[in-house]
């Protein structure tokens, strides 16, 4: 089980999270909503054990993710606002870089719609095309755990099905997730976590000192 207790996050000298708390057990499924800058992306960056947070508690059954931040690696599966693909390489050649034993190619291309595509290199790919091709990624990682920073980016209404029926089968399985997302996806009984925003409206100028990073 993942859980989250208490997690506080600045960016540069602003809290952007403040004691956002969640429980995830097999199965689940949770939206992160909330307006642009609320620490959605932020949030996923953490429970994927990219970025510490700076109080409260991250475990996964009972122990804390960075005792063995290699371990979390192993169970999460995570994509961001981009696609992270390598141009040169075809779409195959791309999702091989990330497949895990266990993990059939076949069938995630197929799942994403990509058989027509598998040998094209990413560069030529559109913007729905390489997002399809990341969510194969997801589906070859074997991982337990999909943080999706909005996943529907770009996808057709016909992509946005083929997630949603991915997101369904990986939850039967016994896998969780959560999204990140400003649009309604596909998906039954999930649970939403809304994001307040950022309370801490300084004019512009006042971000210029000391904020940069
Ligand atoms: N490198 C950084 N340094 C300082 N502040 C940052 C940095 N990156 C992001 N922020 C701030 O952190 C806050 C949260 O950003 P984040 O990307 O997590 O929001 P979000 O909810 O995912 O937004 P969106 O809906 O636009 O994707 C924003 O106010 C942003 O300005």
């Amino acid at each position: 089980m993942l859980a989250a207790d208490s997690l506080c996050i600045f960016r540069g000298d602003r809290l952007v999270l403040d004691g956002v708390s969640l429980r995830l057990n097999a199965g689940d499924a949770m939206l992160l909503t909330g307006p642009n800058g609320a620490g959605k992306s932020t949030l996923l960056r953490v429970l994927a054990g990219l970025r510490k947070p700076d109080s409260g508690l991250l475990t996964w059954n009972g122990q804390s993710i960075f005792d063995d931040r290699a371990a979390h690696a192993e169970r999460v599966a995570y994509i961001g606002h981009q696609d992270a693909l390598k141009p040169g390489l075809t779409v195959t050649e791309n999702l091989r870089l990330f497949t895990r034993p266990g993990a059939n190619m076949a069938e995630a291309l197929e799942a994403m719609d990509l058989l027509p595509l598998a040998n094209l290199p990413a560069r030529l790919l559109s913007a729905g095309q390489k997002r399809r091709t990341a969510l194969a990624r997801v589906l070859l990682a074997q991982a337990p755990l999909w943080l999706l920073d909005e996943p529907s980016l770009g996808l057709d209404s016909a992509a946005i099905t083929l997630l949603g029926n991915a997101m369904t089968a990986h939850r039967a399985r016994g896998g969780m997730l959560i999204a990140t997302t400003h649009v309604p996806l596909p998906l039954d009984n999930s649970c939403a976590l809304a994001l307040p925003g950022a309370t801490d409206h300084r004019p512009f100028a006042a971000y210029e000192e000391g904020d940069g990073a």
